[in-house]
């Protein structure tokens, strides 16, 4: 019975259990496992679930990592995998990208999830949608729904670990984020959360200047509460965007 959502990061699985596939449904069981970690997942995580009527999943990670996901599912419920491809229109959102199947189907997915998100609420109004996860994005969507392009930039481990691998003297602890760090722990850490907030506050200012209207600002991912204290706009932070938009995109594509 159900609806199995699967979001596949470079990092981490992350699974969600719906009693539908329409967005609002009860969510009745979800998990995240490290990538390193799945192959547990069929024998206990997975193993007491009920077999899902219907699979939709977005993944951005190797394909051997698909194929195992993909195993797992047939072995496990006889259940085809589904996975999205960014298309030129989908559920209410035109992808902008020159090529887009080459925009990476986690950002697409989450724009979508935003945008129902934001019309649920109110009047059509443009976007800036922020994941914060093993690479961060920022995208911009207009007031039509058009997805505008968006920026890809390093997640906090991967600059962090750049540095690290870069230099001599940058192996030291995590630091809190401060305005003036006077130790280099803090200096690494506030330098690459205000790395990550002055790009998003620039694509805020694009979106501002490219659309004249104030955009609503979701933001998502794994770190997604690490960024929040330090944003210089006001965000909304929803940690089932992807989800969000697999619902979404599942009530149309298997709509009776
Ligand atoms: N509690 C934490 N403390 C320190 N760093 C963290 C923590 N949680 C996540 N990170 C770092 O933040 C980045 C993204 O985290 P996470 O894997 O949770 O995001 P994600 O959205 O699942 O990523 P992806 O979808 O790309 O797999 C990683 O670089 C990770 O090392
Ligand atoms: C940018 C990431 C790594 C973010 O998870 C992913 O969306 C991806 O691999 N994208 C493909 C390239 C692109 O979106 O232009
Ligand atoms: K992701």
């Amino acid at each position: 019975m159900g609806f199995l959502a699967i979001d596949v990061g470079n990092t981490r699985l992350k699974w969600a259990h719906y009693a539908a596939a329409e967005p609002g449904a009860k969510l009745l069981a979800h998990g995240a496992e490290f990538l390193e970690n799945i192959d547990h997942l069929p024998e206990r995580e997975w193993a007491g679930l009920p077999r899902p009527d219907r699979m939709l999943g977005c993944i951005v990670a190797a394909d051997a990592v698909r194929r195992r996901v993909e195993e797992d599912l047939a072995e496990l419920w006889d259940l085809p995998a589904q996975w999205v491809v960014p298309a030129a229109f989908e559920a209410g959102v035109t992808n902008g990208y020159d090529h887009p199947a080459r925009l990476g189907a986690d950002r697409w997915v989450a724009m979508i999830g935003a945008w129902h998100r934001a019309l649920a609420t109110g009047p059509a109004r443009p976007l800036v949608v922020v994941m914060v996860g093993t690479a961060v994005t920022v995208e911009a969507v207009d007031a039509s729904g058009r997805f505008l392009g968006g920026f890809i930039l390093p997640g906090h481990g991967i600059m962090l670990r750049a540095l690290e691998s870069g230099t001599a003297g940058l192996h030291v602890p995590t630091g809190e984020v401060r305005e003036f760090p006077t130790n280099t722990s803090d200096a690494l850490t506030s330098g690459g959360t205000y790395a990550i907030a002055g790009a998003v506050e620039r694509m805020v200012q694009h979106v501002r200047q490219h659309c004249g209207t104030e955009p609503a600002c979701f933001m998502t991912g794994g770190a997604g509460w690490k960024m929040a204290p330090s944003m210089s706009v006001k965000f909304e932070l929803v940690d089932s965007l992807i989800f969000d938009g697999l619902l979404e995109i599942a009530r149309q594509r298997f709509r009776p």
